[in-house]
């Protein structure tokens, strides 16, 4: 059976596919406070009562408006409707990052616009209705769902993550060709003229979660946390890429080799791997949801900061994080900046 969304008012569950959501729309510069302000306006030619329509202060009104001068309407409005809606709605979404994740993320789930005052555009409450809206949304969704970024990676749900450093709220993503689940944690607002502080952090159950020492990644991250804190906003991207991407059970094997003498990088090579198998291609979509396009990013890697120049994200600017150098991980660190080129300082790692 097929899944349904219904939608209706833009304060409710998916109200965001509403066309009275606050979704302003630029257009030859001019701001659209919603898509129905712009879909109500278009039925006048007068520049007046589009003008009038254009400034209402609610959609309701705009709507409101749009039958007080009903018999302004002009004469081909019926004949075009239809086409100026799928413009608009289409526009609300191209240029609305997460508006548009969003709508992909309902995946092939049937929308229906849940009306009981219109049979046309809506379902007319008791399923009869033709649906127009749902449908034109269903075109919109199919075509975002098959373009990057919105293709990479899907968004599932969001929730409060509270921790010693501050409450963070925690974005769950799924990576659309492997499966794999990611998070990004945003602390404070984003500021979408500011480049803000962030941290691609790859998956290390043993040094994040189980203190280990051999690495330098619990270390880091922490640390990470508690920058973006004291930063007042940023993300740190949790990337589910256990043991530069050979998982978990592997990076064992890898950590027995290296006991018995071999380095970090011969170790993952002597098992057929290469010495970093992780691709970060699919956080473009992560960065898209939430709107950013230039970062501060906090590394030593120049993987990563490769990685997200290819996915056309600008780094204003490289953060060292040299975190937990011990006696335990030293050879490790070393063998990072001299094979893998990680920056470190040379005071840090002697
Ligand atoms: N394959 C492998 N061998 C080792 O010896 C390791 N210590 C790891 N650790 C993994 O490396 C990732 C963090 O590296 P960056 O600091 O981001 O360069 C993380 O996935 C660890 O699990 N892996
Ligand atoms: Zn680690």
């Amino acid at each position: 059976m097929v899944e349904e969304i219904q939608f209706y008012e833009p304060d409710e569950l998916h109200g965001f596919l509403s066309n009275f959501s606050p979704s302003p729309i630029t257009l030859s510069n001019v701001v659209w406070p919603t898509s129905e302000h712009y879909y109500q306006a278009q039925k006048f030619d007068d520049p007046d009562i589009q003008n009038e329509i254009l400034h209402a202060p609610t959609p309701d009104e705009a709507f409101r408006l749009s039958r007080h001068y009903a018999n302004k309407v002009k004469k081909d409005w019926m004949d075009v409707r239809h086409a100026v809606m799928r413009y608009i709605v289409f526009e609300k979404f191209r240029q609305n990052n997460q508006l548009a994740h969003l709508l992909v993320s309902t995946g092939d789930k049937l929308l229906t616009e849940h009306s009981h005052k219109d049979s046309y555009w809506g379902d007319g409450g008791d399923g009869k209705g033709q649906n127009e809206l749902g449908k034109i949304l269903m075109e919109v969704r199919d075509y975002f769902a098959e373009r990057e970024p919105y293709n990479l990676v899907h968004f599932v749900d969001s929730a409060k993550l509270p921790t010693q450093w501050g409450t963070f709220q925690m974005y769950g993503f799924v990576e659309q060709s492997t499966g794999k689940e990611h998070l990004a944690l945003v602390y404070g607002e984003l500021d979408a003229n500011q480049p803000p502080l962030i941290r691609l952090h790859s998956e290390c159950l043993t040094g994040d979660a189980l203190f280990s020492a051999r690495c330098d990644c619990g270390f880091q991250l922490s640390r990470a946390m508690e920058n973006i804190v004291n930063a007042g906003s940023g993300v740190l991207f949790y990337l589910r890429q256990e043991g530069r991407g050979i998982g978990l059970i592997n990076k064992i094997r890898a950590y027995h080799l290296q006991d018995n003498g071999a380095d970090t990088v011969e170790a993952n090579e002597a098992l057929g791997f290469a010495a970093d198998m992780r691709d970060y291609s699919f956080c473009r979509g992560m960065l898209s949801f939430l709107n950013i396009k230039s970062v501060n990013l906090m590394t030593n890697n120049p993987r990563k900061v490769k990685a997200l120049e290819k996915a056309g994200i600008d780094i204003n600017k490289r953060v060292a994080l040299q975190e937990g150098n011990n006696p335990h991980n030293n050879g490790y660190l070393k063998t990072k900046a001299a094979k893998l080129g990680h920056m470190f300082d040379d005071a840090f790692i002697k």
